[in-house]
Order: structure tokens, then C-alpha cells, then sequence
């Protein structure tokens, strides 16, 4: 019927039998929605990624995720060579929009397969490359497998969208079983791996002849896949424990179970072991969802308290998700439009602050501090893109979208659905979001979760010598104090670019245009 050529040139007779898993933000062998499905409807499945120049492009050279990605990649390769011998993962870099139809069509597959990514711009793409195939006679297949709920799968009782996370939370709960929570037996028709795919090589343009020879074996596996110089990134350093795709996150996730307990009394304070970490294996698929939710679920349901408190931040990511869904206009715009009544601070002044505020240069510790962990490891800990937030919002007056693109720019684990909702919830214009009126202390949170300082002096070493009565708020020491401890206010350490209380006034002032009515009485300070 066909005659396959998948090192390029003439197209096959689209053949029923034969079919390929277009991988992305799920980058992992087992418990795998579509895979799952390919494997149990046709004889002969391949698997494929696409470095799709269309996102990496508009990156740095220098980035995190893109390292994760490629080392993810490796992975899954020897993974699904271990599930049949002569398996393996086919690699194209170029635009997915071209990639995807043209492997297609060299391999002869008659249906393509993946799993939903509900982002705006994967959306049209994927529509794109679902039109272009089916108009060749290609079947498209898509799936759920990146939340536990998506779309429209959890609504009120009168049909609509949740805009409240508690009713949502509730409904989740109720409606969640074995069927939503069970793995995909991806292993049970493993033997519907196309065998020959080891031998197909990797394609990089620029790369003449193909880097992959027709024996992968004897050149090892991780050949296959490209490296960073490659495909014209530069090297990166990667917290290690974050690395090794799919094994890696297994290995984390079996260290983070032995404390899912002490969860709900750790999660908030940034020097302690309390988070999880998983959320850049969450974001690229490295580990299921539902294998996460399972686990935490039958804890919860014993009545672990950590767990209870760890689901629900799991819930808290399907909800984000499906406001993107429902709303997709939060992408640009406030969810709730009055919110776009507010003029930001903008022009040099607020260019500077910005500036300081990326850079770690605001003068109070705690923000100081988060955002050079954020720069130099590419994760911030979650009380602490709260407490950021907030600062570049309410104290310093400037749009949240700036943030947005910034923690977007930097995160490891950056996913469109929970940055805008992290950023919106900070903003008060979001979906179920703080009351605009409460605005976060950032010495007060300082001294509530990190009360020694022992996260700051992590990140600023300058800071070391200051004790906990001081680090706070270095600028209410006396000059004495700060001398004793090497510390020159402008010198080796900032001094405050804002007062938080004379910013909070400005906050309060700024919000005023969203709602008509006086302010609530005792607007509360966080
Ligand atoms: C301003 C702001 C921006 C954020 N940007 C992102 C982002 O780009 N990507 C991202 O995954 N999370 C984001 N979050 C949510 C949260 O901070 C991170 O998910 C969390 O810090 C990741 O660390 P962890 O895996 O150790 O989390 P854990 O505390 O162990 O939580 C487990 C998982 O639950 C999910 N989760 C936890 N909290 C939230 C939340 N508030 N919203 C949605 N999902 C959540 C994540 O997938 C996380 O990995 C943001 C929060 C704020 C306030």
C-alpha cells in the first residue's frame, strides 16, 4: 500500500494502520493520553517532537527550558525504546505548522495524534495542522491529558463557567473517581511501536548528512537527540534536581510523598523543604497529572491534611486553566474589564523602578531576594511571587502585564493558564482575586514566613550579618547597627526605592476608579 520514506522526500498513500503521536507539552511514555490511544487503534505508531522554530526564535539564547526540554526529549527516547526494541522518538526542527503534515505524509501514517494544549496561539496551530491533514484524508485525534478537568468538563449547576474557586473546588471533588484519576496503560500495546524509528534520523537543517546513523545502538541513544549548540542555543545552567525528564520527576516526586504530610504547615515559608518542585514537570508533561492526583487524593480522602492542602493546588490549576478556556481575553486583557481603568505609572521613572524590581535592586530584602532566586535558578517559591507581585503592582504602581512577560521570560516552570492567573490574582482583576484594597506588607510578610531571614541571606550575601530584628527592613537600622554588620545603605545593598506606606495611599488612590463606592472601612493591610 505505501512505501514509506521517512528520511524525507516522496509522500505515501496515507496507510490506516499506521499512525503518529505528535508529543509537546507531554513529554513522557507512560500514562499518556494519546499515545494510549494510537497504540491500542493501529498496528504501527510513531512518536515525534518538533523543536518549532516559530516558539524558539523569539527566546534567548541562553534559556532553561530549553535544556529541560532537550534533556526531557532524551528520556523519553530511551523510554520508548525500552517499551519495544528499535523504537524511539523522531526529532524535526523547523515550524511544526510544516514539520508535523510533511513527517505525516513521509511516514505514510493515516491518523495524527495528540493531546490538547488549550493556549490561544497551540489552539490555531493546532487547528492549522488538523485542516491541512484532514483535507489530505488524514484522521486527527486529539485528547485531554493535561489537566484532570478541562473545558467545559466542570460547570455550575445553571451550565456556566465557575468564576469562584471554592464552588469550583467542591465540584471538582465530587465529580472526580477512578475513571478521571486512572493511568493510561500505555505498556499493554507497546508492541504497536513502529520498530524501524530508531533508525530514522534525527533532522536538523544545516546538518549535512543527518547526524544520526542507521545504527543507533552502537552510537547510543542519546544521539538522537540535538543538542543546544545544535539548534543554536547556548549552554544553561539547570538546578539538577529539576533535570532527567520523566525519571527525574519520578524520583522527586517519590522524595516529595515522604513529606506531602507536613505540606499544609511548610508550604509558605521559602527557606523550608515544603513545595513539591514539580511544577516544570507539570508544565512540559514529564509526569501525569493524574498519576499526582491519585496519589494525593487517596491521601486526602484518609484525611491527610498536607495532601488535602496539596490537591487543592492542583485544583487550582485545572481552574486556571479553564478560565483561559472560557475567557481567553485574560490573556491580554484584565478579567475583569473595569480593572483596565487603571493608569499605570509609566515613562522613565517607572522604567527604573521596573528595572531595580527585575534586577533585585528595590531595597526590601524578601522581594530582593525572590527575584534573584528567580534569575539565577529560573523558580520562585510561591509565597513569593505573591509578595513580588504584589510590590511591582501596589507599590510601585506599574501594569501587571510587565510582570507577566517578566516571570514569563524567566520561570522554568512558565505556563501561560497560572502566570495570568497568579498575576491577576495579585492585580485583584482576576478570576476569584484578592479584594483590591488588601496589599501585602512586604516587611510584614517577611517577618511572617521568613522570620529569620534565612531565605534572604541565601540571596543576598551581603545581608548575612543582619539579624533577624533588622533584616526586614534594613533601612530602619541606625548607620551603627548596618556598619557592625558591613552593610553601606546605596553601597553594598539598595536603600528603599518606595515607602511602602506612602505606595499603598498611591494603590488605594489608583484602584479608586474601579469601583464608584468609598473604600471599605479599615482597608485591610495584609
Ligand atoms: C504571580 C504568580 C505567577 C505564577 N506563575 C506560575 C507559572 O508560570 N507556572 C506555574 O506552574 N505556576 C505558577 N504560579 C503558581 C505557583 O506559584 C507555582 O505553581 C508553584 O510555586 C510551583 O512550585 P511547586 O511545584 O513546588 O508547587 P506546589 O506547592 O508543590 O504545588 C503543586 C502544583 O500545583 C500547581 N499549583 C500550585 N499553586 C498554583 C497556583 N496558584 N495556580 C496554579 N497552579 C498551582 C502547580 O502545578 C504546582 O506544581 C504562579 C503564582 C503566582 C502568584
Amino acid at each position: 500500500m505505501m512505501n514509506a520514506s521517512p528520511t524525507g522526500g516522496t509522500s505515501a498513500v496515507p496507510d490506516p494502520d499506521t499512525a503518529l503521536v505528535w508529543f509537546r507539552r507531554d513529554l513522557r511514555a507512560d500514562d499518556h493520553a494519546a499515545l494510549y490511544h494510537a497504540l491500542k487503534r493501529h498496528r504501527r505508531v510513531y512518536c515525534a517532537f518538533v523543536l518549532d522554530t516559530d516558539i524558539l526564535e523569539a527566546l534567548p539564547r541562553a534559556d532553561r527550558r530549553v535544556a529541560f526540554i532537550l534533556d526531557a526529549l532524551r528520556v523519553l527516547d530511551a523510554d520508548l525504546a525500552r517499551l519495544s526494541d528499535g523504537a524511539g522518538l523522531l526529532v524535526r526542527h523547523g515550524q511544526a505548522l510544516q514539520e508535523i503534515p510533511a513527517l505525516v505524509a513521509a511516514l505514510g501514517a493515516g491518523a495524527l495524534y495528540f493531546n490538547h494544549d488549550d493556549e490561544p496561539q497551540a489552539l490555531e496551530r493546532d487547528a492549522a495542522v488538523g485542516d491541512a491533514l484532514l483535507a489530505r484524508g488524514v484522521a486527527v485525534q486529539s485528547f485531554k491529558d493535561h489537566v484532570i478537568f478541562e473545558r467545559s468538563e466542570i460547570l455550575t449547576g445553571s451550565q456556566q463557567p465557575y468564576g469562584v474557586f471554592t464552588p469550583y473546588k467542591n465540584n471538582w471533588l465530587k465529580t472526580v473517581n477512578a475513571f478521571y484519576l486512572s493511568a493510561y496503560p500505555v505498556h499493554r500495546y507497546a508492541g504497536h511501536l513502529a520498530t524501524d524509528a530508531a533508525r530514522i534520523p534525527v533532522q536538523i537543517p544545516d546538518q549535512t548528512p543527518p547526524r544520526m546513523s542507521a545504527n543507533a545502538a552502537t552510537q547510543g541513544r542519546a544521539h538522537r537527540i540535538p543538542t543546544l549548540a545544535d539548534i543554536g542555543f547556548e549552554p544553561v545552567k539547570v538546578n539538577p534536581m529539576l533535570m532527567d525528564g520523566s525519571d527525574g520527576a519520578q524520583r522527586l516526586f517519590k522524595e516529595f510523598l515522604t513529606r506531602i504530610d507536613r505540606y499544609d504547615e511548610t508550604r509558605d515559608f521559602p527557606a523550608v523543604k515544603g513545595p513539591s518542585y514539580l511544577s516544570v514537570h507539570l508544565r512540559f508533561g514529564t509526569l501525569s497529572i493524574r498519576q499526582l492526583a491519585r496519589e494525593a487524593h487517596a491521601r486526602a480522602m484518609q484525611g491527610n491534611a498536607g495532601a488535602q492542602t496539596w490537591l487543592s493546588e492542583l485544583v487550582w490549576r485545572d481552574f486556571y486553566h479553564q478560565v483561559m478556556h472560557h475567557h481567553p481575553h485574560v490573556v491580554t486583557s484584565a478579567y475583569r474589564p473595569e480593572y483596565d481603568r487603571i493608569q499605570w505609572a509609566s515613562g522613565p521613572d517607572a522604567d527604573e523602578m521596573f528595572q531595580a524590581w527585575c534586577e533585585g535592586r528595590t531595597g526590601y530584602p524578601i522581594v530582593d531576594a525572590a527575584m534573584t532566586q528567580l534569575n539565577e535558578t529560573g523558580y520562585m517559591h510561591n509565597r513569593l511571587r505573591m509578595v513580588t507581585a504584589s510590590f511591582l503592582i501596589k507599590d510601585l504602581g506599574i501594569d501587571w502585564r510587565r510582570g507577566e512577560r517578566y516571570f514569563a521570560q524567566q520561570l522554568l516552570d512558565y505556563d501561560l493558564a497560572a502566570n495570568n492567573g497568579g498575576w491577576q490574582w495579585a492585580a485583584s482583576s482576576g478570576c476569584d482575586a484578592q479584594p483590591y484594597f488588601r496589599i501585602f506588607n512586604p516587611v510584614s510578610q517577611s517577618e511572617k514566613f521568613d522570620a529569620d531571614g534565612k531565605f534572604i541571606k541565601r540571596y543576598l550575601p551581603a545581608l548575612e550579618k543582619l539579624p533577624p530584628k533588622l533584616i526586614h527592613a534594613p533601612w530602619t537600622a541606625r548607620p551603627v547597627e548596618l556598619q557592625a554588620c558591613g552593610v553601606t545603605l546605596g553601597e553594598n545593598y539598595p536603600a528603599p526605592i518606595i515607602r511602602h506606606e506612602v505606595a499603598r495611599m498611591a494603590t488605594l488612590d489608583r484602584y479608586s476608579v474601579v469601583k464608584d463606592r468609598k473604600l471599605p472601612a479599615g482597608a485591610a493591610q495584609a
